[in-house]
């Protein structure tokens, strides 16, 4: 049976980028997955500095507002690289945190899919024929996980 996930306090809640764990990258500490991504849209770019600001945001609402200013202009390279950050940044909150990892493993091998409908990109979008790119990275996880788990690099 198909997981769709979507608004934090929704089942499997943890799923989101906006869920409350923390993750360490880049020698920082980012409240969630969604403050790390981001911000790093800004790397290298004149509006460095809203990195630190974007880290440093109450929620992970205030986070992706100030990452989506239209004002701001991301780093080039943006849409090559923001699956390679998004990925990074999933399997270090998974890694990270032992009761969200097991509700990833506990879902198999179903499809999860962010049911978003507004995000036809990292989720499904309105008509549920979007790339799904978040639960991709998701299930890819989810497989990395196992094998670690499998030879023995990390255990439950
Ligand atoms: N879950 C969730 C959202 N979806 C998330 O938004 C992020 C993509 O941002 P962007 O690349 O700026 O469009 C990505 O983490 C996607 O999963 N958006 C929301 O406004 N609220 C939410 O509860």
């Amino acid at each position: 049976m198909t997981i769709f996930f979507y608004k934090v306090q929704d089942p499997y809640g943890c799923f989101s980028n906006f869920s409350l764990h923390s993750i360490d990258l880049q020698g920082q500490t980012w409240p969630t997955s969604e403050h790390y991504y981001q911000a790093q849209k800004y790397q290298g770019t004149p509006h460095q500095a809203l990195c630190d600001k974007i880290r440093q945001a109450s929620t992970p609402e205030a986070a992706a507002a100030l990452g989506r200013n239209p004002l701001y202009t991301e780093q080039a390279d943006w849409d090559v690289i923001k699956p390679e950050i998004m990925y990074a940044a999933v399997r270090t909150k998974f890694l990270t945190h032992p009761t969200i990892q097991a509700e990833l493993l506990s879902t198999g091998d179903e499809l999860i899919v962010e049911n978003s409908p507004l995000d036809p990109y990292w989720g499904c979008g309105a008509d549920g024929k979007g790339q799904n790119q978040l639960g991709k990275i998701l299930m890819q996880v989810r497989q990395e996980i196992r094998q670690l788990i499998q030879t023995g690099a990390i255990s439950v």
